[in-house]
């Protein structure tokens, strides 16, 4: 690819065959794909520089150092209703691969039921699982761990493709809590089975974690494995650039939206560029609807409420925002704990690119908790989860250590196995709106998390099950009860009150552009990724979700990318 650090670099009268606003997960991928036919010009405004002088994006142990950096949005939501009001930080990353470039980085595809659900709510059964199956496959490449370690049972290589550009490994350590796990899934079988590979489509028990890291320990971004690995020259990136708006061409029928409105920054100059063939916002979660509603396209009253003339009334923009809400759970442990030297894991980084930095962490297994149907939760309340092969809720085993505990002053060291505790398929929603029409400030974000009474009862029954889990045997004496929530806070009430006020958004939101059945009467894209009332113009990131996935997001991300990327080269023939 061919970068330009600001507006004033990029050539003149430089023409392309698409442009794509927002270089992160969704953006990026679809770029670097398009860009394989040398035949087109491609090019992506990206507001945040590239990431290849990122030093903390490259090395998979220091990726919270990224979060509240200049590479991050550091946006913040409202005094959030469902949280006791509390504003909660919202963290995206500004760089070229967005957050696939300061994520966590674990991979899931979700479970089948998902894909099949996408598909109905769409309408579209090309989003069922078998066939958005070779989709994903053709974006991943399974890798062996920079240790070269046996993959042997913590991955199926049946299940994920080997060619693709994104590298997906499953890293391990050898810290005890991984066999204690396997121990717990022989115990507990049933409720928690060993599952094989996570990604094979029925993600329900314990699973070894994978990772969107590479063989030489580094980390697998959007911009690593679609800018860097694929492109040539015909693949412009534009970095350090704000886009504003999108612009309608011409006076058709259907506003044909292939401009572009951009800048260097507030005071600079606004400019504009017309794709020959389509623009391609991807902006993500905020990103997306705010350029949308900047350019006229969102629900007219509000619009109008702000001196934005309104091209497309569409009150389905920014609405339907979604997050999973999670928790820390911490159980009271004796098992050794997960601290590292990080001097030392920085230097055995930069000499061999092993140990502790060329993972995500310490403990390499995943929890995924399906509630039984006798579960209060499902019992009060209809199943959120798109069917029997998904989960309710994600144990994301982080650390072992005394550090982040927090206790009632004067209480002893306490060392806490620490997890996030998530539900997968939230029922709240919430909102991206404007608060001006200045297109540089931030929008007004309402997380909307736990308005939903369901999203409470499926947590509070998660940290039941969880406690379940290690009281198995295996953790007798060594797991002792929850200190947080502390162990005496069992009944609804006592659950409710500790959940709204430790609840934290987990960071996948998704849906504010989210993808109907054509002809819909909500909604703001059809299945192939075009605004509705307009042409020329398509969204490509997690806005467009019809549904959250059972697990993170980047691996639907890139699977919808992959599925856009063959549209659109097909409605180019
Ligand atoms: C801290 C954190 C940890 C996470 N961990 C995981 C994980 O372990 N696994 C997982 O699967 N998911 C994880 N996620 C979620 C996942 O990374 C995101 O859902 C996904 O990467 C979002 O992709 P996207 O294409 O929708 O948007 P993004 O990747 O956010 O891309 C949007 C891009 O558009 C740019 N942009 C926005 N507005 C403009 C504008 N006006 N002009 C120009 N450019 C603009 C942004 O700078 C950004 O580069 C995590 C997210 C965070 C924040």
């Amino acid at each position: 690819a061919v970068f330009f650090q600001g507006p004033e670099e990029l050539p003149k009268n430089a023409k392309y065959d698409f442009i794509i606003a927002g270089g992160g997960t969704g953006g990026a991928a679809v770029a670097g794909r398009l860009a394989q036919n040398r035949k087109w010009k491609v090019l992506i405004i990206e507001a945040g520089p590239s990431n290849l002088n990122v030093f903390a994006t490259r090395v998979p142990g220091l990726r919270s150092q990224l979060k509240s950096t200049i590479v991050d949005w550091n946006y913040t939501s409202i005094a959030e209703p469902g949280l006791n009001g509390r504003a909660m930080g919202y963290s995206r990353g500004r760089m070229l691969g967005g957050c696939s470039s300061h994520n966590t980085m674990v991979y899931t595809r979700g479970s089948k039921d998902d894909w099949n659900m996408r598909a109905e709510i769409t309408g579209d059964r090309d989003l069922t699982w078998d066939r958005m199956l070779p989709l994903l496959k053709k974006a991943e490449k399974l890798v062996q761990d920079s240790e070269n370690q046996r993959e042997q049972n913590h991955i199926d290589p049946s299940v994920l493709g080997h060619n693709g550009p994104l590298a997906v490994t499953a890293p391990y350590s050898s810290h005890p809590m991984n066999d204690l796990f396997l121990q717990a899934t022989k115990e507990l079988g049933d409720q928690f089975p060993f599952v094989p590979d996570m990604n094979s489509g029925r993600p329900i028990g314990i699973s070894w974690t994978q990772s969107t890291i590479d063989n030489k320990g580094e980390r697998s971004s959007s911009a690593t494995a679609y800018v860097e690995n694929m492109s040539g020259d015909n693949l412009h990136v534009l970095l350090n650039t704000y886009v504003t708006r999108v612009l309608p061409i011409g006076k058709g029928k259907k506003a044909e939206f292939r401009g572009v409105e951009f800048a260097l920054n507030a005071q600079s100059p606004k400019l504009q560029l017309e794709a020959k063939r389509e623009v391609i916002v991807a902006g993500g979660v905020i990103g997306t609807p705010q350029i949308l509603m900047n350019s006229g396209i969102g629900k007219r009253d509000e619009l109008e409420a702000l001196g934005i003339k309104t091209l497309v009334d569409n009150p389905s923009v920014g609405k339907n925002f979604t997050d999973q809400p999670s928790s820390t759970v911490m159980f009271n442990t004796t098992i050794q704990n997960t601290d590292i030297d990080m001097t030392a894991a920085l230097a055995e980084w930069n000499a061999t690119r092993t140990g502790p930095m060329s993972r995500a962490g310490e403990i390499n297994m995943i929890g995924w908790l399906r509630l039984p149907d006798d579960s209060p939760a499902l019992t009060q309340f209809a199943d959120p989860s798109p069917g029997k092969d998904a989960p309710h809720i994600e144990m994301f085993f982080k650390t072992i250590s005394t550090q982040g505990v927090v206790l009632p002053p004067g209480s002893p060291n306490v060392t806490a196995l620490q997890f996030s505790h998530t539900n997968l398929h939230p029922v709240s929603r919430g909102s991206v709106t404007l608060n001006s029409s200045d297109p540089f400030a931030p929008p007004k974000i309402d997380l909307g998390l736990l308005t939903e009474d369901v999203d409470l009862a499926i947590l509070r029954e998660g940290i039941r099950n969880a406690r379940k889990l290690f009281a198995a045997p295996v953790f007798a004496n060594s797991v002792f009860g929850t200190v947080s929530p502390a162990s005496n806070i069992t009944s609804d009430e006592d659950l409710n009150a500790y959940l709204r006020g430790a609840v934290v958004p987990i960071m996948h939101g998704a849906s504010t552009a989210m993808m109907s059945p054509r002809g819909a009467s909500w909604g703001v894209v059809d299945p192939d990724f075009r605004v509705k009332g307009t042409t020329g113009l398509r969204v490509v990131d997690a806005s467009i979700f019809p549904t959250m996935p059972s697990g993170h997001t980047q691996a639907s991300i890139y699977g919808f990318a992959e599925r856009a990327s063959e549209l659109i080269a097909d409605s180019c023939k």
